[in-house]
């Protein structure tokens, strides 16, 4: 057996990223700058992480950028004000609301008020029905980098029997929607699924997204089949690991994603990708 290759979203995302580059010197020659608010409530570490790598992004590529960091105890309707006013922002074309809130701010009321045009993080309910039914709409970051990085390993996507495990909203429904529209059939296991292993290891691309460190080892996987794994989990040793045994997966899998340095730096640059989208469109380009 030869040794797996592996998926590096870090190359992937510097390769999109020199295309966004190109992309926004042009619209500069028609005095377009994209512009991205961000707002962050509260003081949870890695997304404090998060929203600086996102701010970079935005300076690295001449992006307009604006952070906006609130105090834990903000109320639900000093967001919601925030948003409205970055709705009504000409120089802002992507929104992007950092999560998890504090638990007294309903992620939905904030979600829903987000103008479904400037919505980069493609959670608004206009934005999911789209999805649902085909029609073009604003992807989810992280379900779009998924399908970028598998369409870049250069294997067909048609046809192939797609395993997602995990039904979270943001991530393993809409991964699951994409891969159905690439012509995949799709099966979805999740915490109550029996014989999950079984299943999954008939996958010829298992997608895992299911929060649990390393639970995902050889035996749930085809050999040869893609592995892209979406989990991000903060070991005691303070060490990141993804859902997936990558060191015994990778003896069996055909191409892997790592974390850190797979899915992560591609939902940073979907990000970037679709808030360019957004400032062509309310701009009237495309
Ligand atoms: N409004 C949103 N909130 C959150 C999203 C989102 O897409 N929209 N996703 C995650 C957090 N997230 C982006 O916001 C994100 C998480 C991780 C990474 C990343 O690059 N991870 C690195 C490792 C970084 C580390 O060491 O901690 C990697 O995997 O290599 C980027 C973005 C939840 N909230």
């Amino acid at each position: 057996m030869t040794a797996a290759t592996i998926i590096s979203g870090k190359q992937i995302s510097e390769e999109i990223r020199k295309g966004i580059a190109l992309e926004v010197e042009q619209l500069s020659k028609q005095n377009i700058r994209p512009g991205l608010a961000v707002v962050l409530v509260g003081d949870d570490p890695a997304s404090h992480v998060y929203v600086r790598n996102k701010e970079k992004a935005c300076q690295d590529l001449g992006f307009y950028s604006e952070v906006h960091r609130l105090a834990a105890e903000s109320s639900e309707d000093e967001v919601l004000a925030l948003v409205d006013k970055l709705n009504a922002q000409a120089s802002i074309h992507g929104i992007l609301v950092q999560l998890p809130l504090p638990k007294h701010i309903r992620e939905k009321a904030i979600i829903d008020a987000i103008a479904v045009e400037k919505d980069v993080d493609g959670f608004h309910p206009v934005n999911v029905g789209n999805l649902v039914i085909g029609d073009d709409s604003l992807l989810p970051c992280t379900p779009a980098g998924v399908i970028e990085m598998i369409k870049r390993t250069g294997i067909q996507i048609a046809g192939k029997h797609a395993v997602v495990i995990g039904r979270s909203n943001i991530v393993g429904k809409p991964v699951a929607l994409l891969l159905q529209r690439e012509n995949a059939t799709v099966t979805m296991c999740h915490s109550k699924t029996h014989n999950m292993a079984e299943i999954a290891s008939q996958a010829d691309i298992l997608v895992v997204a299911i929060g649990r460190a390393n639970m995902i080892d050889a035996s749930y996987v085809k050999p040869g089949a893609i592995v892209i794994d979406v989990g991000m989990n903060r070991l005691e040793s303070g060490k990141l690991a993804g859902d997936v045994d990558f060191e015994s997966v990778k003896e069996v899998s055909g191409p892997i994603t790592p974390v850190p340095g797979g899915v992560g730096p591609m939902t940073i640059t979907m990000l970037m990708q679709n808030t360019l989208l957004a400032a062509k469109r309310l701009n009237g380009l495309n």
